[in-house]
């Protein structure tokens, strides 16, 4: 599974765990990531919707099935990548939350906020995320309805 991950400055501290301990979380899940790092690469002040939407477009191309991106708060990082049609990015400070994305709104990109959950939680967070899948049913009809949106172009 090919997972893009991307963060601004006041991620990349938290961007850079998470590459440490993915492979081993998600081994543990039975999948085995291959990780695309689409920056930033330091902690020099960078804007983040310059890599929230590269993260999207990663995962909209295909050329990732899913995306992680970071932020302070991961507010403004999520708002950036569901700006791209075919996102849905989801932001979650706890593991039930994380879980209900996947379960109920099939989000493909995961979104934390590095100055609101501290390394251990994130850890479990990404965990409940990739261990968990799409329910389909009742939520496919929704998810449905979020694509009709887009296709009528009321997006923000
Ligand atoms: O986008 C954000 C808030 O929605 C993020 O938390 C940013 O990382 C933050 O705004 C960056 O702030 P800074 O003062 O420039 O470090």
């Amino acid at each position: 599974m090919k997972i893009a991950i991307g963060s601004d400055h006041g991620g990349f501290r938290l961007k850079e765990e998470i590459r440490g301990f993915l492979a081993e979380e998600m081994e543990l899940a039975g999948v085995k990531p291959e990780v695309i790092d689409m920056g930033t690469f330091s902690e020099d002040s960078v804007d983040y919707p310059e890599f929230g939407v590269k993260v999207a477009k990663a995962v909209v191309d295909r050329e990732a099935d899913f995306g992680i991106v970071v932020c302070g708060t991961g507010i403004g990082i999520s708002i950036a990548a569901n700006k791209v049609p075919g996102i849905r990015a989801a932001l979650c400070g706890d593991t039930f939350s994380a879980r209900m994305a996947r379960e109920h709104n099939d989000a493909n990109v995961l979104a934390l906020g590095a100055r609101v959950t501290g390394p251990g939680l994130a850890r479990d967070i990404v965990a409940a995320f990739f261990s968990s899948a799409f329910a389909g049913g009742r939520h496919a009809r929704r998810v449905d309805m979020l694509r009709a949106i887009e296709g009528q172009g009321t997006q923000g």
